[in-house]
């Protein structure tokens, strides 16, 4: 069934408009509770030849801590950047708390932060500029702007740095002013690909600290990331994606399932190769 949907779109298929299908009426509560946080029907999006994400189907529960964990060109980024409205799939839906992302982009837009991969700044503002602009862009009145600007580069620790350009900022500081930017609006689902990569572990604990606070009021946090130990210390959902296609997703204790750790049960999820270049006999020491 997939597989002759993938095989029905080639590249002029994908260039077609996409119309999303709401699940239910938008904003809805499912007849058992609240709708998810994140819910994804069929979602498909390939590259020429390339499969990145082969009709997934998740759901992401509300006020959780969810690692989106996979090998790399497992389809992680990809499927973040469909989720939030960044990249069109060629097929499938996608709904955030109820609500379609794209038949209804201002909504889902309006209650959700994104820290993406590649993340591209306005880089010759100061990280100050940047987050009034923000805040400012997202309706908050200035006084309210003010207050939460100062009191996130206070707690991220970039107050001395606030006037400096974004384009002189390095790679830790620039996660952080994402991160201030994505929460500025106090969104209600937060979706961050890789946001502890190239950060100090100093850094790291802030922005763990933060992301606790946001996680425990209420709010959602979907984060993509290589490193098992951050997940399994800080999440409590988990998904896990490899050749595009989700392989196991359910609470934390579930997916690690009898594996000693998250890593065990990742590695044989993904069906890893152990032996870690055993074949290259030619490598270290001896003959060169
Ligand atoms: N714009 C693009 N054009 C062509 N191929 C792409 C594009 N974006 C992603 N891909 C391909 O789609 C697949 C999934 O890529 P994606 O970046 O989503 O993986 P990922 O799980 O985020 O990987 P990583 O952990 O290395 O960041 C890969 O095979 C990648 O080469």
């Amino acid at each position: 069934m997939e597989r002759s949907q993938e095989g029905a779109r080639g590249e002029t298929a994908r260039l077609e408009p996409y119309h999303g299908r709401p699940a239910a009426p938008d904003g809805a509560a499912d007849a058992d509770g609240p709708p998810p946080a994140v819910r994804v029907r069929g979602l498909w999006k390939r590259f020429g030849e390339q499969v990145a994400v082969a009709g997934i189907h998740l759901e992401l529960p509300s006020g959780r801590f969810v690692g989106l964990v996979g090998p790399n060109g497992a389809g992680k980024t990809t499927t973040l950047s469909m989720i939030t409205g960044l990249l069109r799939p060629d097929d499938g839906a996608v709904q955030i708390v109820g609500r379609d992302v794209w038949a209804d982009p201002v909504a889902v837009k309006s209650r959700i932060g994104v820290l993406p991969e590649g993340l591209r700044l306005f880089e010759r503002l100061t990280g100050r500029e940047l987050l009034v602009y923000t805040g400012r862009l997202r309706g908050l009145p200035v006084a309210e702007v003010d207050r939460r600007t100062g009191q996130l580069l206070n707690v991220l620790d970039l107050s001395g740095s606030q006037h400096k350009l974004v384009v002189d900022y390095s790679t830790g500081m620039r996660k952080k002013i994402g991160l201030a930017a994505a929460l500025l609006h106090n969104p209600e689902v937060l979706f961050l690909d890789e946001p502890f990569e190239g950060v100090d572990p100093v850094s790291a604990q802030v922005i763990r600290g933060v992301l606790e606070r946001y996680t425990a009021t209420g709010g959602t946090v979907v984060f993509s990331s290589h490193v098992m130990e951050l997940v399994e210390s800080l999440c409590d959902w988990v998904a896990v994606m490899a050749g595009g296609r989700i392989v196991a997703h359910g609470p934390l204790a579930e997916v690690r399932g009898a594996a000693p750790s998250l890593q065990d049960a990742f590695l044989s999820l993904v069906g890893a190769d152990r032996r870690g270049g055993q074949d290259l006999d030619w490598l270290g020491g001896g003959p060169r």
